[in-house]
């Protein structure tokens, strides 16, 4: 059902091989992004969790941070997981820096603490699927403020968890650490259809 998609996977730090399996797993084409030659022929792009400073300065180093913002502001489908959505963030409330800058949500860096930061909840979440979904939360970010043309996908415990802007789709849990491919497919369903 995927298996015309070239997805790729932000692989400089993080939950990168997570993603791959979970992709291969629906039969999507898998590109590890290390190089701005890499941004090329992609149907879309997954910005994985890890630790965003880390995968910020890499993103300079590598000379990818201006390539990606381009590839995005031009309309390719991304998908931010964690780290990924404080990666796309216009706002960081506890942080000074902004890394590519594209999406107009503001979000508060480990909203949950540092270290009882991590949990498990399920949810319905009808905008993705009828069914229950794993929302796993690891030292994760919220969003605390959409602009006008954010759509709030998913709240967790009163706080926004994932949101999607045109291309742009942000989620605080980890998806690809769980088997449940719903918000997987949700993405590739972007994929399929640029906004
Ligand atoms: N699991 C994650 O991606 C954690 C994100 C991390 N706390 C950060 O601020 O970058």
């Amino acid at each position: 059902m995927y298996s015309g998609l070239n997805i790729g996977v932000l692989a400089l730090q993080g939950a990168f091989r997570e993603h791959r399996a979970s992709l291969e797993s629906l039969n999507a084409s898998v590109t590890e992004v290390r190089k701005a030659k890499h941004l090329e022929n992609l149907d879309g792009i997954i910005l994985p969790g890890g630790e965003s400073t880390a995968i910020g300065k890499l993103l300079n180093q590598f000379e990818l941070m201006e390539p990606l913002r381009e590839k995005i502001s031009g309309g390719l489908p991304v998908w931010g997981t964690c780290a990924g959505m404080i990666l796309l963030a216009k706002s960081i409330e506890n942080d000074d820096r902004r890394h590519l800058d594209v999406m107009d949500i503001s979000v508060v860096r480990n909203g949950y603490g540092r270290q009882l930061g991590s949990f498990g909840v399920e949810q319905i979440v009808p905008a993705v699927s009828e069914k229950p979904i794993p929302l796993v939360f690891i030292r994760a970010p919220y969003i605390v403020e959409v602009g006008k043309d954010v759509e709030v996908v998913c709240s967790a415990d009163g706080n926004i968890v994932a949101a999607k802007q045109d291309n742009m789709l942000a989620v605080s849990f980890h998806p690809e650490l769980t088997p449940d491919t719903s918000f997987l497919e949700y993405f590739l369903n972007m994929c399929k259809e640029p906004a």
